[in-house]
């Protein structure tokens, strides 16, 4: 009797494990930790990610400003989320990454690290807290990684910057460089331009890469370079990977902007920049759906209401009106 029940009990089990319905390991026991549907994901850290590029992996950064979209990369399987202070632009409404400060950087650095576990999670330092000074530069640092709980921090910069690379890494802080365009620099250069179009330009952001591997960099972001210099780049590191914007297709791994990337960057567009969602559209269609839905009164409807005992209402308001002296109904 009873080995005959206990392997029918066994032989249901492996029935519902293998039906289609049942992904396996979701069955058997659930997970808080789940987010979106899906199952909690290993974590990178920079091993991996040196890893990823000795292997030929492409690696995937994507900018988050906010719970919501470190969320997504977090659940949809980014490598690298990166608090880009493009949040200046694309989130705050100013007109350059060069108005944002550390407290606001801060602010989303932290929303963002509630969402983003799995991914190795980077934030730009704002500019002017890592140019005056050692001290400075340091404090700053620590408090993107004890406030804004990031892992590593975001520096433009060529060769200028290689002490200062190697300083924050010596003390335990991985720095990200980049190098090619430097948005934090547009007015000295007069614009948002493409960097490295002559030999000589070329040859500055090449050694600028070179020696910020050499300072401790455990990557380097390369940006708005010709594509054959990216993949020249790319083949200069020793070890570190190169993540691409607007650098071709021979960087290690690519990164852009979330606003870029989903179509809700309402700015100019830059060549580099591919459109891979219309949230735009959908914001459109939601927002314009809502008004019209309040303003025909089709908003709320019962489902969306809640309901009262006919008792409690008839109490309510005879109770009502004899304390209002019956002046309504
Ligand atoms: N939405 C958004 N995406 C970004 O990639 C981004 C930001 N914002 N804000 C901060 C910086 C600014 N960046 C930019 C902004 C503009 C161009 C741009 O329009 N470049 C010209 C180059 C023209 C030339 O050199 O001749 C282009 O047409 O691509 C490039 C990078 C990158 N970062
Ligand atoms: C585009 C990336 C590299 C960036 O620096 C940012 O989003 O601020
Ligand atoms: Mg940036």
């Amino acid at each position: 009797m009873l080995p005959r029940f206990s392997s029918r009990i066994r032989s249901s089990h492996l029935r519902t494990l293998s039906h289609p319905s049942f992904p396996s390991r979701r069955w058997m026991s659930v997970r808080p930790e789940e987010v979106d549907g899906v199952a909690p994901r290993k974590k990178v850290t920079i091993h991996h990610l040196q890893a990823m590029r000795r292997s030929g992996t492409p690696i995937t950064m994507l900018t988050a400003y906010d719970y919501p979209t470190g969320r997504a990369c977090e659940s949809h399987g980014v490598d690298i989320t990166l608090v880009g202070d493009s949040l200046a632009q694309v989130c705050l409404g100013y007109d350059s990454t060069t108005r944002l400060t550390l407290d606001e950087m801060l602010h989303h650095c932290r929303a963002v690290a509630r969402a983003s576990k799995a991914p190795f999670l980077v934030a730009d330092m704002p500019f002017g807290t890592y140019h005056t000074g050692a001290e400075d530069t340091v404090r700053n640092a620590v408090r993107m990684v004890r406030e804004g709980g990031v892992e590593g921090v975001k520096i433009e910069g060529g060769l200028e910057v290689a002490d200062t690379v190697r300083r924050l890494t010596r003390m335990g802080i991985p720095v990200m460089a980049h190098v090619g365009l430097m948005p934090q620099r547009h007015t000295m250069l007069s614009g948002y331009r493409v960097q490295g179009k002559n030999a000589e330009c070329a040859l500055d952001v090449l050694r600028a890469a070179v020696a910020l591997e050499d300072a401790g960099a455990f990557a380097v972001v390369v940006e708005a370079v010709p594509h054959r210099l990216g993949g020249y780049i790319t083949r200069a590191m020793r070890r570190i990977p190169t993540i691409g914007i607007g650098a071709g297709k021979e960087t290690d791994g690519q990164v852009l902007v979330w606003d870029d990337v989903m179509g809700t960057w309402c700015g100019d567009k830059a060549k580099f920049v591919r459109r891979f969602g219309d949230v735009k559209g959908e914001v459109a269609r939601g927002v314009r759906s809502y008004i019209a839905a309040v303003r025909e009164r089709s908003f709320p409807d019962t489902a969306e209401t809640y309901g009262m005992p006919e008792i409690e209402w008839e109490a309510f308001l005879a109770r009502a009106e004899a304390e209002r002296g019956g002046s309504s109904s």
